[in-house]
This record gives structure tokens, sequence and C-alpha cells, in this order.
């Protein structure tokens, strides 16, 4: 093990994404954080607005100052709403010093973004310099990564052994996925009033979630025929969790038999990710509180759909988790560093 110690900035840290890191960061043995940031400083120690971190941490949340981090830290995470990176990232970019972003500002081509996050998008020269990683199919020695979206991250995964050997019926690709709640971030809306989640399923984003073009561009780069998908979103009555069901047809239907055994050999090495028996699905509770995205499917050879679940933990494997998991590629260290995590059981 390598005594290395890498010097951690977290902007963002009052949101959920930021305390995850944190707390992740906390068990990794070749991290240190050394600053947070978020939209206030109140000169008190982290612990005052987050009990839960009480003797864990000594940090107060500083005045965002890209000059004095460069100076002090090795890497920054942005985890702050979309919208921000782009415009607090630019020093960072500019020096190329070590960035990994989670939120969607650095993803897509500008025009897309601004179609799909109706927001104003970053320069072109900066969304160039930015490399999309997914984890676990890209080991990154670059200085600027673009975290994966939580729903992409899970259907990618769902997906990518077909598209890498160009088996999906690019007509045929409907997914359905589903996020607990804390998905959407710690502010309080109508939709996310517990009365109206608690007990309740609602479908949102109906055909124009901003994760359809992220998600249809690494499948594009994979099978270069597939223009687009079906692609809906609902809210499940949990706090963590990404459960997304995917029915594909193969363009082959002669390998029908064989993609259980694509799938074992598409994850043998990926650590992360974890193929179940023939015909068994995941539930989301196995992942809970790890870095891990599990996978199962079923071949219907009446409908000849093939339907794979993919379930993950959004606050982990969707952000923080694997954005340790891109850092431990970016420092050349062992990619499962401070993620060894077990689900909770019971
Ligand atoms: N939650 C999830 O499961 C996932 C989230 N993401 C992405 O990660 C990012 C963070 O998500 P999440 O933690 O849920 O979001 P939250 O809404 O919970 O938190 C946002 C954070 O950003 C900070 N912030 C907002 N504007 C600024 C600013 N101008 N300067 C400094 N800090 C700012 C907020 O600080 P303050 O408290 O001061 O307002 C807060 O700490 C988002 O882009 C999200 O889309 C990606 C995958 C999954
Ligand atoms: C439950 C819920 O609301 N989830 C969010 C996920 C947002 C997210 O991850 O944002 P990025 O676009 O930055 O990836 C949503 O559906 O918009």
């Amino acid at each position: 093990m390598t005594d290395k110690i890498i010097k951690i900035a977290i902007v963002g840290i009052t949101g959920y994404g930021g305390l995850e890191l944190l707390r992740l960061l906390y068990n990794h043995p070749n991290a240190k954080v050394v600053s947070i940031h978020n939209t206030q400083t109140e000169n008190t120690d982290i612990s005052e607005q987050f009990p839960h971190l009480k003797s864990m941490y000594n940090l107060t949340p500083t005045t965002f100052d890209p000059m004095h981090i460069m100076q002090e830290a090795d890497l920054v995470f942005f985890a702050t709403s979309s919208g921000v990176s782009k415009d607090l990232a630019q020093d960072f970019i500019q020096a190329k010093f070590p960035v990994i972003d989670l939120s969607g500002d650095f993803r897509l081509p500008a025009d897309i973004y601004k179609k799909w996050y109706k927001n104003e998008p970053a320069s072109d020269e900066a969304i160039q310099q930015a490399h999309y990683s997914l984890a676990d199919f890209y080991d990154n020695k670059v200085t600027y990564i673009a975290n994966p979206g939580c729903y992409a991250t899970g259907t990618l995964l769902a997906l990518a052994p077909l598209a890498q050997n160009h088996l999906l019926d690019k007509d045929n690709i409907i997914i359905d996925a589903k996020s607990g709640l804390s998905g959407a971030g710690k502010s309080l809306t109508l939709a996310s009033h517990f009365v109206n989640v608690n007990e309740n399923f609602t479908m949102y984003k109906a055909n124009h979630h901003q994760h359809i073009p992220e998600i249809t561009q690494q499948l594009q780069q994979w099978q270069s025929d597939i223009a687009h998908i079906q692609f809906t979103t609902s809210l499940l009555p949990i706090n963590r969790g990404i459960f997304v069901s995917a029915y594909v047809k193969i363009n082959d239907d002669s390998q029908a038999e064989k993609i259980q055994e694509l799938y074992t050999a598409t994850y043998a090495n990926k650590q992360f990710v974890r193929v179940m028996p023939k015909n068994q699905l995941p539930s989301i509770k196995q992942v809970i509180g790890t870095n891990f995205t599990d996978i199962g499917l079923t071949y219907n050879p009446d409908t000849k759909y093939l339907t794979i679940v993919s379930v993950l933990d959004n606050m982990i494997k969707g952000a923080a988790g694997q954005a340790i998991q891109n850092m431990n590629h970016m420092f050349d260290l062992e990619e499962s560093t401070g993620l060894h995590l077990i689900a909770q059981y019971a």
C-alpha cells in the first residue's frame, strides 16, 4: 500500500453529494480533506450544522478562493448544483489543476446541454478538456473528470455488454428507471414534500430527462447506430437507491442464449459490477451503502425481449463513490481504495 496522501477540497459541502464525499473520504487511507466550501461561510465547525460529523472532522467551511485551493490541495471535487461548476471551475481548468465534477455541467456538448438543462453551458473549450468517465470502463490519467449522472451510470452499466458488442436492436431500447428522493438534492420542492412522496409513486420528466443525451452519447460510442432511447424516470418513496429496468431486443437472435455469459465475461474483472446468476434479478437493498452496481437478466423467448435490471446507490455509485473511484484512477491508487463497503442487510 502506498503512503501517498491526496489533499482534497470539496465545493458544495452542505449538499447530499458533498456530505457523502466527506463520509466516504473519512475512511480513505490516502486522502485528507483540507478545505470545504459552500455558498456561505459561517465560521463554525461543520459539525455545528451537521451533528453526525461531531468529533470526526475538524473543518470549517471557508470562502471559495481558487488560488488558495490550488496552493493547499491536490484535487477539487465539485458537488455543486448544475450550472455552478461551469463558472467556478474555470481557473482550475486553465491551470490544468485536477477536478472531478459531480454535476452535469461538463458531460455534454454546449448546444445539447443548453437544450436539456435549460441553462447556459460552459465554453466549448472547457467542455472539450473534460473527460466523461464511467469509472468501471475508464482508467483515466487525466486531470479533469465529468463524473456520470446517477441514472446514466445504472443504465450504461446495464447496456454496456450488449452495446460494446453491437448487439442492441437500436429501435427497441426501453429504459424505465426509478430513484430514491436523495437523488433530487437537499432543496425542498412541492414534488419532494414528504406527503407527496411517502406511500406514493410518480413518473416525472418523461421523455425529457437530462440524462437521455448523456446515455445516448455514450451508447453511440460503443454502438454507432443508436440514435434514440425510450427513457422514463420515477420517484420511489425511499431515501436512496436506483432501480433501472431495461427492456431491449437483441439484433442477433442466435446470441440470446449466450447473453448471460457475455455479461459475466464483460464484468469478470470489474470489481464494482456484480452479475447475478441466470434469471435472478437484484433488489435495491443489496447495494445501498456500497459502490456496487448489481445486474440481473432474464430473456423471454416468446416476445424476444431481454429484461435487464441494474441497481445502485445513487449517492455512492451514482455520485460520491464513483467520484472516488475516478480519483483513485487519477492518482494511480488501487481503484477500490476507501470503497470497501458492504450493504446493510437488515
Ligand atoms: N444527489 C444525487 O444522488 C446525485 C447528485 N448529482 C449531482 O451532484 C451535484 C450535487 O448534488 P446534491 O448534493 O444532491 O445537491 P444539493 O442540492 O443537495 O447540494 C448542492 C450544493 O451545492 C452548493 N452550491 C450551490 N451553489 C453554489 C455556489 N454558487 N457556490 C458554492 N456552492 C454552491 C450548495 O451550497 P449551499 O448549501 O450554500 O446552498 C450545496 O452544498 C448536483 O450537480 C447533482 O446533480 C449527481 C449524481 C447523483
Ligand atoms: C430523484 C431525482 O430528482 N433525481 C435527479 C437526478 C439529478 C442528477 O443526478 O443530476 P445531474 O443531471 O447533475 O446528473 C433528477 O432526476 O433530475
